[in-house]
């Protein structure tokens, strides 16, 4: 726990309770005030994340209206306070009222210090997730409506959809599985000038290669058996908005050059059909294959190629994206505890620390899918552990020993790496192994020396 988030004001006019009290939380940044006036302007002063206040105080510290407006004035200066409020013996009433006043709990005279220490513990660590909660909210903040990351590789990307949404030009969204192409489709679309116009998507890898061509260029009635009326394809059904050809890599050759026809002269033929149809469409292409390897053994054209990645989009897979983790994670528990009627808030830290350990193969779906049926399951107020089932959803990957281990080994070192900079004799330090070893480890698991390595 940092400093401030060790600070304890503590409201008490009885100079012999405050001796006690300050005794008592002598472990904490203990402030002292006797009253409203002192305790606001230590509340201004110094911050203090919890406040322990006598509910009885001058001018009137035989009753409660002092007690009550100073819970009201603290709350309104630094309304993520935690305040507990120390009551008269038995006086129930009032400390329903104080609760009711937006006080964080309570404790009755005569006090049991024990007691009391655990609820301000408590009160400090409710502080600290809440605080925690609200950075990371904000943090979040900075990219676009529904793209939820901090780390630098996704507000980057989220810089470049921004910039080149309003155009027309042809984005290609590259990445691995679940790593959130379609979404950032999605945004590309809502950005531009053509958001009130359709947003169609088509998986070219889904669809068997006879019936692709008719669903992207559609069919005149009677073209082939079964077509029954003129059907229109997805480029048609996409004029004025935008087409999403997803697993563009899968498209067959023969099709290919059909479509890059339609790039070139932006109309489309449907079969059986002898009309050039002129279509405005904006063409947004996404893919986890390497197009280059594709081009390379014959499976793609390079003319496409071209015609597809006017401006390409990476998106890297969650493991490379330091800070999302635990980011998407709230965000999808959040959500899924709406959907469901949940009252869930948040992870256990060993919970959060496996989530941020694993490696997220299926990236950001399978984190997803993670969190929701963790949601879904969990008996607690909390999500622990042992309710995220790492090896169920990994398909049973996690219980290759060989492989947990070298993922384990790989995350420790880059960890190291990035807390020691440079300086390998540290990093070496941090992992308990020799310099010789640390470069056998950087070599097998293909990790680069920093540039700038002692
Ligand atoms: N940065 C993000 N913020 C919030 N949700 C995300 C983010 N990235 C992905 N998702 C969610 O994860 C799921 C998978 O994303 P999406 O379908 O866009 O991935 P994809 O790369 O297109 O996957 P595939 O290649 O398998 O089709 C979706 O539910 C999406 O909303």
């Amino acid at each position: 726990m940092s400093e401030w988030q060790r600070r304890l004001l503590i409201v008490e006019d009885d100079v012999g309770l405050q001796r006690q009290l300050r005794w008592s939380f002598e472990d904490y940044d203990v402030v002292m005030a006797g009253d409203r006036a002192a305790a606001l302007s230590l509340l201004r002063s110094h911050e203090p994340a919890v406040v322990l206040q006598d509910l009885g105080l001058p001018p009137d510290a035989a009753g409660t209206t002092e007690g009550f407006a100073t819970i009201t004035d603290i709350l309104q200066q630094a309304p993520h306070t935690k305040i507990i409020v120390v009551t008269g013996n038995g006086d129930r009433d009032n400390a329903v009222k104080s609760i009711g006043c937006g006080a964080y709990d309570f404790c009755s005279k005569p006090l049991d210090l024990d007691v009391l220490r655990l609820i301000v513990d408590r009160a400090f660590r409710v502080y600290e997730l809440e605080a925690e909660n609200r950075q990371l909210k904000s943090q979040s903040a900075a990219t676009l409506d529904g793209i939820i990351g901090s780390s630098e590789v996704m507000r980057a990307a989220c810089r470049l959809v921004e910039k080149v949404s309003p155009s027309n030009a042809t984005v290609l969204l590259l990445g691995e599985t679940g790593t959130g192409k379609e979404l950032f489709a999605r945004a590309v679309h809502r950005l531009s000038k053509r958001r009130d116009g359709p947003f169609v998507a088509i998986n070219c890898a889904a669809i068997p290669e006879p019936l692709l061509e008719a669903e992207l260029f559609g069919y005149e009635k009677g073209a082939y058996t079964g077509a029954h009326k003129q059907t229109k394809g997805k480029i048609e059904l996409a004029a004025d908005g935008s087409l999403l050809l997803d697993e563009i890599g899968d498209m067959p050759v023969a099709l290919q050059a059909k479509l890059l026809r339609f790039f070139q002269q932006r109309v489309v033929e449907r079969i059986g059909g002898r009309e050039l149809i002129p279509v405005d469409v904006r063409v947004i292409c996404a893919t986890h294959q390497d197009l280059h390897a594709l081009i390379r053994a014959g499976r793609f054209r390079e003319d496409l190629f071209y015609r597809v990645s006017e401006v390409s989009i990476l998106l890297p897979p969650l493991r490379d994206r330091v800070g999302d983790v635990a980011l998407l994670a709230r965000y999808f528990l959040e959500q899924a505890a709406s959907r469901h009627g949940r009252n869930i808030h948040g992870f256990t830290p060993k919970a959060l620390k496996a989530i941020e350990a694993y490696p997220w193969r299926g990236n950001v779906r399978e984190l997803e899918n993670a969190v929701n049926s963790a949601v879904i399951m969990a008996e607690g107020k909390q999500i622990g552990v042992e309710e995220l089932h790492f090896g169920a959803i990994s398909g049973g990957d996690a219980l290759n020993l060989h492989e947990v281990r070298a993922v384990a080994e790989k995350r420790a070192i880059e960890r190291a790496l990035s807390q020691a900079g440079g300086n390998l004799t540290r990093v070496a330090d941090l992992l308990g192994v020799s310099r010789p070893t640390l470069y056998d480890l950087l070599d097998k698991y293909d990790l680069k020396k920093p540039a700038h390595a002692d």
